[in-house]
């Protein structure tokens, strides 16, 4: 059933002169399952092709928009200037790859016979679910693959408030799990997490740009040891750590088949 579920996907798909560009996760998860491509430096600059007729324009969140503040422009365009670049003759690979990320992944991944009930659905990846610009979670992931890292800045919007002035506790979580899962899966296609366990060192002042940094500990077999750290953006302040565990699942455990 799965194997047709892409066999569906890549018929679909050869339909289309697109690149899919689904969020974080699932573009490692894709590459190995459908193996397609994706190209975060094609979107960042706003080339990506309509996916007519499933979607038209998706929006990029992970691009810069109004609520960024200057720090968070600035940690863009530092990581930015360190991606993958074209140039008219030639293409230069940089060490780093921003990831592109939607709000309905699984929309632009699934197909075949989920298609329709996915469409359907008003499921939206948490982390994308507020579409209103700064209000809770601005974050862009950048992947350095050679390394087996990556790192995202996140900019707090005023929803994410816990302590009074600071950032919930859980909120932090979430960044945690999505910017570790998405090393996780990055690099070794589908997982879930299993095990994810946080220290909180210092607050993070809401509204403030701070860093989380991830990075591969090992594989063994199924299961994948990510660590992380929050950080202020010149990493001169702890606020976080984490370690994480990930166990590769295969698609139909996704889907509760
Ligand atoms: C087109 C498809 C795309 C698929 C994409 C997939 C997912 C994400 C998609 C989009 C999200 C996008 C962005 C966000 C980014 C990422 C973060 C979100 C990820 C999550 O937010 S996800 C939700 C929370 N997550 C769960 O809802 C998991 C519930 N759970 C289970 O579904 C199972 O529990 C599972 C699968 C974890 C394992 O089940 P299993 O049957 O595959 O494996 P099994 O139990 O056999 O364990 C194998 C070996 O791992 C060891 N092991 C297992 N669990 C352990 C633990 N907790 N601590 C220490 N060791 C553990 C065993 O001890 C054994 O070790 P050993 O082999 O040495 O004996």
């Amino acid at each position: 059933m799965i194997r047709s579920c892409f066999q569906a996907v890549r018929t679909f798909i050869s339909h289309f002169p697109v690149t899919l560009c689904p969020d974080a996760v699932s573009h490692g998860a894709l590459i190995k399952s459908t193996r397609l491509q994706c190209s975060g430096h094609r979107s960042a600059r706003g080339l990506s092709m309509s996916l007519w007729p499933l979607s038209a324009n998706p929006r990029d969140f992970s691009l810069p928009n109004a609520s960024w503040s200057a720090e968070m422009q600035q940690v863009y365009d530092h990581y930015n200037a360190l991606c993958e670049v074209k140039t008219k003759d030639s293409e230069e690979k940089g060490p780093w790859y921003k990831l592109p990320s939607y709000n309905r992944s699984l929309k632009h991944a699934a197909g075949g016979v989920y298609l329709s009930k996915i469409i359907q659905s008003k499921s939206r990846l948490f982390t994308r679910s507020n579409k209103e610009y700064g209000a809770a979670f601005e974050y862009v992931i950048f992947m350095n693959k050679q390394e087996k890292k990556c790192v995202c800045a996140f900019q707090s919007g005023h929803l994410l408030e816990g302590p009074p002035g600071h950032v919930h506790g859980g909120a932090i979580a979430t960044m945690m799990d999505t910017v570790t899962g998405t090393l996780a899966g990055y690099l070794a296609g589908p997982v879930m997490t299993a095990n994810l366990n946080i220290n909180y060192r210092s607050p993070v002042p809401l509204g403030s740009v701070v860093l989380l940094h991830s990075a591969l500990d090992r594989i063994e077999g199924k299961k994948i040891f990510v660590n992380g750290r929050v950080t202020s953006t010149d990493e001169s302040k702890l606020h976080t750590e984490a370690t994480a565990l990930f166990i590769s699942v295969n698609v139909g455990h996704v889907f509760g088949i």
